[in-house]
């Protein structure tokens, strides 16, 4: 038994090395997602960084016995951001300031696009080649900041930049299985576009209940997708935002590219990525599902058959979108 579990443990952490750097390590969806990546066995090297407290959160998670060491960073060490981030496999950055009752995710605009535009900076020159999962909101904006970002550094590609849309196809899962009484593990919806309220589609056409659900309930159901993030802002009252959750859609994510890396095959998970969907109109990101492989996007999946109302729906997401990304892309440019 005792050999069976070390051979488990030397396999694939021989095999599959990763190098992950969490940047906000110690907010609220920092700290459980650190821990979620302490806990994944293809990684071996953990790097915590933070403009508060790095070092104690690195410490505390280091006493956790898995085959990875935990190392913290703070942004008082001259080299901290550096050493962070040099040749590491893999950026998550929930780095910023969460939503209050009453603001959208454009209000975080001001204060977020900056420390991404810094933090993406950072990675640029340390590292870049590793996949940059942005969980920092607004995610429809802060991703085409760090893509101009790496762009301006001459080290720009696309196949490994990542919006994280995961929490709102978790939601998905859970709240139809909330309606339909069946097991959220089993139940997959698409949810395609960008992450901020009319900007998310969950493609109810596509699943087995297309049919079966009433107009009322499928409105009910999309919105509450839409603004599931409202739902837990207003509830935190003033707390902030979606956290543990989010740490849980975070690790997921991240353990898929990761597996994509390690040459797993058909990992397929949606992300709001640089994608050739709706170029033609103008909008370079928009999510869909994605094939992940060895070298980041191994491809980008067509949105599918969709009925009238969600071509409605698509048609307001595209007008936002696109203003979002602009947003982001001006933001960026405007920085020298
Ligand atoms: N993509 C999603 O689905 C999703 C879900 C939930 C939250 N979010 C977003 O994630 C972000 C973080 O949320 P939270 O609840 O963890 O917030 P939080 O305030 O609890 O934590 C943010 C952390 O970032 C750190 N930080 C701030 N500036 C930094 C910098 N320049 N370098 C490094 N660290 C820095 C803070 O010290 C803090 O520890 C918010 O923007 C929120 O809107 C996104
Ligand atoms: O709602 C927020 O501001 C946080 C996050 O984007 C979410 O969807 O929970």
């Amino acid at each position: 038994m005792l050999s069976r579990i070390a051979r488990r443990t030397f396999t694939s952490t021989a095999f599959n090395p990763y190098k992950v750097t969490v940047l906000g390590a110690c907010g609220g969806i920092g700290q459980p997602l650190s821990l979620l990546m302490k806990l994944n066995e293809k990684v071996t090297d953990l790097r915590l960084y933070d403009i508060k407290n790095a070092k104690g959160v690195a410490t505390d998670i280091s006493h956790i016995p898995t085959n990875s060491t935990v190392n913290g960073f703070s942004a008082e060490e001259s080299d901290g951001l550096t050493n962070a981030l040099k040749n590491t496999d893999l950026v998550l950055i929930p780095a910023g300031v969460p939503r209050k009752p009453g603001m959208t995710r454009d209000d975080l605009f001001n204060i977020n696009a900056g420390i991404v535009y810094d933090l993406a900076t950072a990675a640029a020159k340390n590292t870049p080649n590793a996949a940059i999962l942005v969980i920092s909101n607004p995610v429809n904006s802060t991703v085409p900041i760090v893509a101009e970002v790496f762009k301006k550094n001459g080290v720009y590609n696309s196949k490994k930049l990542f919006g994280v849309t995961t929490l709102d196809s978790i939601r998905a899962s859970r709240f139809i299985s909330e309606i339909v009484k069946t097991d959220p593990t089993k139940e997959k919806i698409n949810v395609i576009g960008g992450h901020s309220g009319i900007t998310i589609i969950p493609l109810l056409s596509q699943t087995k209940y297309g049919n079966s659900l009433t107009k009322e309930q499928k409105d009910a159901l999309i919105h509450r997708i839409q603004f599931g993030g409202d739902e837990v802002v207003k509830a935190k009252n003033g707390g902030g935002s979606a956290t543990l959750s989010m740490a849980q859609a975070g690790a997921k994510f991240a353990n898929a590219v990761l597996s994509g890396f390690a040459g797993e095959k058909n990992v397929i998970q949606p992300s709001y990525v640089d994608s050739p969907l709706f170029k033609n109109e103008g909008i370079e990101f928009f999510a869909s599902p994605v094939t992940l492989g060895p070298d980041g996007i191994q491809e980008i999946h067509p949105i599918g058959e969709i009925n009238a109302e969600e071509s409605e729906l698509l048609k307001e997401c595209k007008e936002t979108l696109k203003k979002n990304i602009d947003k982001g892309i001006k933001f960026a440019d405007s920085k020298h």
